[in-house]
């Protein structure tokens, strides 16, 4: 008889090895902008990625991380509601198998084809990566909701790359600076809440971005053909759906800049 090696753990029986899943700050949720309290304190968010500190892309099993060289705040997100400078460590995608589903935060119950997650972490609080994670600011992520239409020109440096990360492996990238990923407006929404993936500590401050940035169905489909699996693996399972649901609010305040 076939045991399935890689068996995909669905987000509703994740609360039983991590009961953080029910949690008070957890996150997707769902964004209603008009419920959103405009806080005038909150300044602009500023990005200082401008150096070169990408190392590598890599299919991890259950979404495409590019990861960055942490060991100095070169690449930091600073302003907004955060207190201190964050160091960039990785960015990733969710996505679904097709048309508008695949973001992970929804906005008055609209839901985009993907969402891009820039994960910093408060590197004058903690030491690493893995204590900022269990702290309640220790992380901050940027979200960036993708929506289908033309092509994205320098979204393409990433997934032209994505056929070399098929399976589970990891190939250089260098220089990549994700300032180019970023819309026009830094108009954003800001709340308390979570790692969207297991462990799914309570540790992000979340910066999500009004404004969409536009990719082609075409780029969109070069994620979905990414497998879960590795080469080894026989079954050939198609990485998507990589999306949490939107989690209660439980009472949390989501404030708007601008
Ligand atoms: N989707 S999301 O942007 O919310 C998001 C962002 C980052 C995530 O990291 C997983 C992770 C790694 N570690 C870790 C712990 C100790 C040492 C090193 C790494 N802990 N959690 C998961 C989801
Ligand atoms: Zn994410």
């Amino acid at each position: 008889h076939f045991i399935p090696f890689c068996i995909i753990i669905s987000p509703s029986v994740w609360h039983k090895n991590y009961p953080v899943a029910q949690g008070n700050r957890q996150s997707p949720i769902d964004i209603v902008p008009h419920q959103a309290l405009h806080d005038p304190s909150l300044g602009p968010v500023v990005l200082n990625y401008d150096q070169c500190t990408s190392m590598n892309i890599t299919n991890n099993g259950h979404s495409v991380v590019v990861q960055f060289d942490d060991s100095d705040d070169r690449s930091v997100i600073q302003g907004g509601p955060l207190d201190n400078p964050y160091r960039l460590k990785q960015f990733h995608f969710h996505w679904g198998e097709k048309g508008c589903h695949g973001s992970e935060h929804t906005v008055a119950g609209n839901s985009y084809a993907s969402e891009l997650h820039l994960v910093h972490w408060n590197a004058v609080k903690y030491k690493t990566f893995g204590e900022a994670a269990t702290a309640p600011d220790g992380l901050a992520v940027l979200g960036i909701f993708l929506e289908t239409g033309d092509d994205h020109r320098w979204l393409h440096v990433i997934t032209d790359a994505l056929y070399m990360v098929k399976f589970k492996v990891s190939t250089t990238v260098n220089c990549f600076n994700p300032k180019c990923l970023l819309p026009s407006s830094l108009h954003y929404w800001t709340y308390l809440g979570s790692l969207t993936t297991p462990p799914l500590h309570e540790s992000v401050i979340w910066i999500v971005l009004r404004e969409p940035i536009i990719v082609s169905e075409k780029q969109l489909g070069k994620f979905r053909m990414l497998l879960f699996t590795g080469e080894e693996e026989d079954q050939r399972i198609r990485m998507e759906n990589n999306f949490r649901p939107p989690q209660p609010l439980k009472g949390r305040k989501v404030r708007s800049s601008i």
